[in-house]
């Protein structure tokens, strides 16, 4: 990886670490109303699993749902430079979206990201897909409305990333109502990993009838 990029991505992480404490001291009623000021990043283990994940199965259209200041969008748009990709990002703030712009273009990435500002049940349905790969790391009682979205469109072999699976702990009934949605569909198959926050990991399965007899 670009030295450059690997210090920006340590930057993050750096101010992460020092706003975890503040987020930790913050009343739930102080939490709602100062949560844009925070990255809420997916983290760095996280963040090297998605450039995995989009590299091997050489994804092209990238989906991410939740940018916020572009942590997540910094891996992902190197990863799709590798692969020849794309990234289409949803982001409800136009601010934090200036943010992760201006440091996409710090490292060279800012052409691998499509920002779309505003709400991503807005925006994603004209997206055409197909999807090879969606990281959803939105609010978290979006999740399931936001799998219901993009599984039609997902590629075969498509990939669903969610993060805040573990952490934090107010977003565990969420988490288990995404888990169940997702594992209810026939053509899924998924598994819940204990990294970062905690992800779960759902790949569409090849339609039986393309399935190659071994
Ligand atoms: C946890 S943060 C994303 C962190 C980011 N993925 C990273 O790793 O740096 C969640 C973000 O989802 C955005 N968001 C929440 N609801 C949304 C919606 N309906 N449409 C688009 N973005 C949304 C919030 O504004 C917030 O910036």
């Amino acid at each position: 990886m670009d030295p450059k990029l690997q210090k920006l991505l340590a930057s993050y992480e750096e101010r992460a670490a020092a706003e975890s404490h503040v987020l930790r001291g913050l009343s739930s009623q102080e939490l709602e109303e100062r949560i844009d000021e925070f990255l809420i990043p997916v983290g760095p283990d996280t963040g090297q699993l998605l450039h995995t994940l989009v590299k091997s199965s050489k994804a092209q259209c990238v989906v991410e749902i939740g940018a916020s200041y572009g942590y997540s969008s910094l891996w992902l748009a190197d990863a799709v430079r590798l692969t020849g990709g794309k990234v289409h990002s949803f982001e409800l703030s136009s601010a934090k979206v200036e943010h992760a712009q201006e440091k996409l273009r710090s490292v060279g990435l800012d052409g691998y990201v499509e920002f779309h500002v505003g709400d991503v049940f807005d925006n994603l349905p004209s997206l055409a897909g197909p999807l090879d790969l969606v990281l959803i790391d939105c609010w978290k009682d979006l999740y399931e409305r936001c799998f219901e979205m993009v599984h039609p469109k997902l590629a075969e072999e498509g990939i669903v990333v969610a993060d805040n699976m573990l952490f934090p702990s107010e977003s565990r009934p969420d988490a288990v109502k995404y888990q169940k949605l997702v594992r209810s569909k026939n053509d899924m198959d998924a598994v819940a990993l204990p990294i970062g926050s905690g992800i779960d990991v759902a790949r569409r399965r090849t339609a039986p009838s393309k399935r190659a007899l071994t």
